[in-house]
């Protein structure tokens, strides 16, 4: 793996470091003295000291300024006839979130997310819209059944506009990131991401995506065996990975991941587009899986193969399989939670509440 040290990229990725464990611990010994079986509350647990890892502190600050960015990319496959929907559905979904119309528009207020939505890689022009992030490396990447989606330098480009988002996201006092996505066709491209990255047969990694029928799936299966077959991806190499099967949007996830974990602050997973990009992320960078929350389970089959090589619990599951990063807003108020438990339960002493009786 030949990453320029000097890079962005690569600065990014040495300045990150394992998180806390010293603070790990502590907030472990914590959640035993608060009143309240220990263990008992599950998850919410495990992510208090999750957090309490990433900030080095007990407790940890409840996040309050969460920032979304939403990545836009056009994918070459979308020749191979893999989505039931029109391309440009890609840029117009983009536009209707500039406007608020969206799913994450409806959901993001009641955990007051900002959105940050970018132009990654559409094909085609983009109309002013507010709010609208430009950003684009290249217009939609190449199809991956006939030549590489991108180039190395492209990928490497696309992961370090997420790292600068992520930078600039922090800067202005962001306290959480969220990832999210739209790219029509995309889901092929993380099924074959998450297939190369895991060693796992593309039928056990390939959804229905946005509907795609039996017939469809099938050949999205193809597709993505084809694509594996021509590239011989190499996990040991994520950046080949990522640059032969795409996409743009998902390399810019990635580095919002890295950005997130550089300033040792938390980031949310979505769903399969997001859990296809930690693969490539934490291939780069092992020491990111610490800062990473897996938003939610969704129905697409190969969050739960990518979560299961992360090791990462989901945390939630409303069956969702929708992307855009609705999944990992419905996780932050879960997050919000875990924080609140270590920050503000009474421990038995201070309450007068009497602990466990010795057997
Ligand atoms: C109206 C609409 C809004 C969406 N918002 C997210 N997606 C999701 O569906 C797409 C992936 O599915 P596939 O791989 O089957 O094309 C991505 O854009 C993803 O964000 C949408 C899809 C549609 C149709
Ligand atoms: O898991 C997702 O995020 C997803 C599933 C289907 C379509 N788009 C996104």
């Amino acid at each position: 793996m030949t990453i320029d040290p000097g890079s962005l990229l690569g600065r990014t990725i040495s300045s990150i470091t394992p998180t806390d464990s010293k603070a790990l611990a502590a907030a472990e010994d914590r959640q035993c003295q608060l009143t309240k079986p220990p263990g008992s509350l599950g998850l919410l647990e495990v992510i208090g000291c999750q957090l309490s890892a990433i900030c080095g502190q007990v407790p940890p600050p409840v996040p309050t300024h969460p920032v979304l960015a939403v990545f836009a990319g056009d994918h070459g496959v979308y020749e191979q006839n893999i989505t039931c929907w029109p391309q440009e559905v890609t840029v117009q979904m983009l536009i209707n979130m500039c406007y608020g119309g969206a799913s994450i528009n409806a959901l993001a207020p009641e955990t007051g997310t900002q959105i940050w939505p970018v132009d990654i890689g559409l094909a085609n022009g983009v109309p002013d819209a507010p709010g609208l992030r430009r950003l684009r490396v290249r217009s939609g990447t190449a199809d991956f059944t006939q030549t590489s989606a991108m180039t190395r330098e492209e990928a490497q480009r696309a992961i370090e506009v997420g790292i600068a988002l992520a930078d600039q996201a922090v800067a202005g006092g962001a306290d959480v990131l969220l990832t999210g996505e739209v790219g029509l066709g995309n889901t092929t491209s993380a099924s074959a991401l998450i297939a190369a990255m895991t060693g796992t047969d593309p039928q056990l990694t390939t959804g229905r995506g946005a509907g795609s029928d039996d017939v469809m799936l099938q050949r999205k299966v193809d597709v993505v065996r084809r694509g594996i077959a021509l590239h011989d991806p190499d996990p040991s190499d994520p950046l080949g990975v990522l640059a032969a099967l795409g996409g743009l949007e998902l390399a810019g996830m990635a580095g919002f991941m890295l950005g997130g974990a550089a300033h040792r602050v938390p980031v949310i997973l979505d769903g399969v587009l997001s859990c296809s990009a930690a693969l490539v992320a934490t291939g780069l960078q092992p020491d990111l899986i610490g800062y990473l929350f897996a938003g939610h389970l969704g129905d697409e089959p190969g969050i739960k193969v990518a979560l299961e090589a992360l090791g990462l619990p989901a945390l939630c599951d409303l069956e969702l399989r929708l992307g855009e990063g609705s999944g990992a807003l419905m996780a932050l108020p879960i997050i919000r939670g875990a924080a609140r438990v270590l920050r503000d339960m009474a421990t038995f002493a201070d309450a007068g509440v009497s602990g466990k009786v010795d057997e």
